[in-house]
């Protein structure tokens, strides 16, 4: 149970936990939802993943009752960004997410879409972005009718300690391409420099964003996203965090303690 739930501004809502295990159960069952609604409407859940803590918190899915409950098998599993480096390597999402989550649950290899490692970071970002098209026009992935854009039942999403989400980085020109879905960066200020990532036209077309934030070192970052949730201001490159505001989904935040120290929860931003 969410310490503090707090709906910021139509279509985003803020949840603080006390302790680490109840944000993990917590966002279990949120995840578990979109996946039974997904498959419901739609016959099938597509979720794009991230590095940091994002395998980490999902760990309750692996357990009981998610398990056994979900249907693995309608899960089509993709990553909102990725780091150069072999499938194989420490700091491979793919690695992380394989080791934690996909050798544990029963979703099919076959709905497994890993970036490509064996290309360069350009041509592995056209390759991922073909992969997308074709999921799209085959309406695995659902279709934004605002832009076309694959619209993803969920994506879950780290924030940095700089507001970096993805591997999109404060003041970073990818923040400001308009008609890709996919692009690369090759001087990450964290390494490795060369990654593969959504756009955030790609992030906010999807029907559910979660944002994931957990220790000290995040607080600042957590701050300067979500202080201003309540008010209309333009996109700000500076904290690509704050620029997550799905056209026509939902944002849920969901914060530990540590990350919600420098939030002034009842300030007039927030409606308790
Ligand atoms: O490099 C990356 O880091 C960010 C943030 O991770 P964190 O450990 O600082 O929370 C992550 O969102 C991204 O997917 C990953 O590639």
């Amino acid at each position: 149970m969410a310490t503090t739930v707090c709906e910021a501004k139509k279509n985003t809502e803020l949840r603080v936990f006390e302790f680490s295990d109840e944000l993990a159960t917590d966002l279990a069952e949120y995840v578990a939802q979109l996946s039974e609604i997904s498959v419901k409407e739609r016959g099938c859940f597509t979720i794009a993943l991230s590095g940091g803590p994002i395998v980490g918190v999902m760990r309750k899915l692996c357990e009981a009752p998610y398990q056994k409950m979900l249907d693995w098998s309608k899960w089509y599993v993709l990553w909102a960004d990725e780091r150069a480096v072999a499938k194989t390597h420490a700091e491979s999402n793919y690695k992380m997410t394989k080791e934690g989550l996909l050798s544990k649950v029963p979703i099919l290899n076959s709905h497994v879409y890993s970036i490509n490692d064996t290309l360069t970071v350009e041509e592995a970002a056209a390759d991922y972005e073909f992969t997308i098209r074709q999921l799209v026009k085959a309406r695995t992935i659902s279709v934004s009718e605002i832009n076309d854009c694959p619209k993803f039942d969920l994506i879950l999403l780290s924030v940095g300690p700089t507001g970096s989400i993805a591997s999109l980085h404060p003041n970073h020109p990818a923040l400001e391409l308009t008609d890709e879905w996919v692009t690369f960066i090759t001087n990450s200020p964290e390494p490795p420099p060369e990654r593969i990532t959504f756009t955030m036209l790609v992030i906010n077309s999807a029907s559910n964003v979660v944002i994931v934030a957990t220790g000290e070192d995040k607080a600042r970052a957590v701050q300067q996203s979500v202080s201003q949730l309540s008010e209309n201001v333009g996109p700000d490159v500076s904290v690509p965090a704050k620029m997550v505001t799905p056209t026509e989904g939902k944002l849920v935040w969901f914060v530990d303690k540590e990350a919600s120290k420098e939030i002034e929860l009842e300030s007039d931003n927030f409606e308790l």
